[in-house]
């Protein structure tokens, strides 16, 4: 279930998305006292960070997290912290909450009892609203084609908010939200930027193995209408 939203240029939906967040923020904010916002890395967010860390509300209200974040260190150009800390927690979102998912251990296997009890004790759920991105190969969050891992983070019925995954097909070990998490957020968006996007998206609705393309698992489902921005 999803509805694709088109747009000219990167800015105009930009401009759009970083508007829609923002008032989905108030509202939560207004009815529950705070909001949660769960946030992708890679290179597609970041002129849309810029653009939400100027919006105009009560970021002491909010917290944020990442949906999923690579096991690097904090200040490793990798790092969705990073990126985060960069380009989101500045401005007015400078008072928000960050709750990471990085632990200080080898492997994020190692690290994950840690993580799921601060996001436990600190986020506050249902995320209110979610941003996913999509790899060339059919990838989002970190839930990875062919991956070992793979399974047990589209599990909807595990009650893990995290897992570790090896992807096959990018560096380094990742942390990842799981499909129930993501899935129970209250607005789901996939954002989107290029024609190569547009053509991976494509490919991904004309086919069903979820294992090939995990994406597929949030355009497959019914649980959540999945808002797809996307510009040229
Ligand atoms: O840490 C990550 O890699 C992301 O959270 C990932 O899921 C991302 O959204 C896609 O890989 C798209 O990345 P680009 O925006 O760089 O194409």
């Amino acid at each position: 279930m999803y509805q694709l939203h088109e747009y000219d240029s990167a800015t105009t939906l930009n401009n759009a998305l970083a508007t829609e967040i923002s008032k989905q923020l108030k509202e939560a904010i207004a009815k529950q006292g705070k909001a949660t916002l769960a946030v992708s890395g890679g290179h597609t967010p970041i002129a849309l960070f810029n653009l939400l860390s100027q919006a105009t509300l009560d970021w002491s209200k909010v917290y944020i997290t990442l949906v999923d974040d690579r096991w690097v260190d904090k200040h490793h150009e990798a790092s969705n912290e990073r990126l985060v800390n960069t380009h989101l927690l500045q401005n007015q979102a400078q008072s928000a909450h960050f709750i990471s998912l990085k632990a200080d251990t080898t492997k994020p296997s190692e690290g994950l009892a840690e993580v799921q009890a601060r996001l436990e004790q600190n986020l506050p759920m249902p995320i209110d609203v979610l941003i996913l991105g999509m790899g060339d190969d059919g990838h989002t969050a970190s839930l990875f084609p062919h991956a070992k891992n793979l399974a047990a983070g589209l599990d909807m019925h595990s009650e893990k908010l995290v897992i570790d995954m090896q992807p096959l097909t990018a560096p380094h070990e990742r942390i990842t939200l799981t499909l129930p998490v993501i899935l129970a957020s209250r607005h789901l968006y996939l954002h989107l930027v290029g024609e190569t996007k547009k053509e991976v998206l494509h490919q991904a609705t004309q086919g069903q193995d979820i294992n090939e393309m995990p994406i597929r698992a949030v355009l497959q489902q019914d649980k959540n209408p999945l808002q797809i921005y996307w510009a040229k």
